[in-house]
């Protein structure tokens, strides 16, 4: 958490392996990713990492269980295992039926949910959302954070960025961030 422009998406653009720090270390599971080359951080930010954004971006032209598929899809074929997986996620968000439908047709929770289902495909270890629930209405946004909750409950860890402070009570930690400097940081 923090005000507007105080490094929040910096920092999971960071920590997500998007950008570069200009200066300090990031470690990832002890290794110092900093020192890694390009392509390595590539192949690091696929297999580790799943990203949910604000505004699901999903593509219009492929239905929701091949937006599901997409990261896959860039990076060689689909399995039939994909498939299964892909519609295991769907199911698990609540979208089981609407693996066929195109992601246009859908609300913009349900599309939200569609970019969490996308962003968790290759099972990475680490979600990083940023402002994942904004712009959702109360009960829309419990049900996201049910399905975090959920993931952190499976084992994974998950970094998201609010502005949301009744949120918190989903967290183990919350970080306060003011002016790119972690201000206060606070264990529930
Ligand atoms: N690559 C970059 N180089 C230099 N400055 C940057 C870079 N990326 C972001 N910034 C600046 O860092 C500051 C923090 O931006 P950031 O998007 O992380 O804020 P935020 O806390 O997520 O804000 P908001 O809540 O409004 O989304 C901004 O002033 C931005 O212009």
């Amino acid at each position: 958490m923090g005000p507007s422009g105080s490094g929040k998406s910096t920092l999971l653009s960071i920590v997500g392996l998007l950008s570069q720090p200009s200066e300090g270390a990031v470690f990832f599971d002890g290794q110092d990713v900093t020192q890694l080359r390009e392509r390595e951080r590539t192949q690091l930010r696929a297999e580790r990492v799943g990203f949910v954004f604000q505004f699901p971006s999903l593509v219009n032209t492929l239905n929701v269980r091949e937006n599901v598929l997409l990261p896959k899809m860039l990076r060689g074929r689909i399995t039939k295992s994909d498939r299964t997986r892909a519609d295991s996620l769907l199911a698990q968000v609540g979208l089981a039926d609407r693996g066929e439908d195109r992601s246009y047709t859908l609300s913009g929770g349900e599309q939200r949910r569609v970019a969490l289902a996308r962003a968790l495909i290759g099972d990475p270890p680490l979600v990083l959302a940023d402002e994942p629930t904004g712009a959702l209405d109360e009960t829309t946004a419990e049900e996201m954070m049910g399905l975090f909750s959920r993931l952190q409950t499976a084992g994974k860890t998950v970094v998201m960025v609010t502005h949301d402070r009744s949120l918190t009570r989903f967290a183990n930690r919350t970080v306060k961030i003011q002016s790119g400097v972690i201000d206060r940081c606070s264990t529930n």
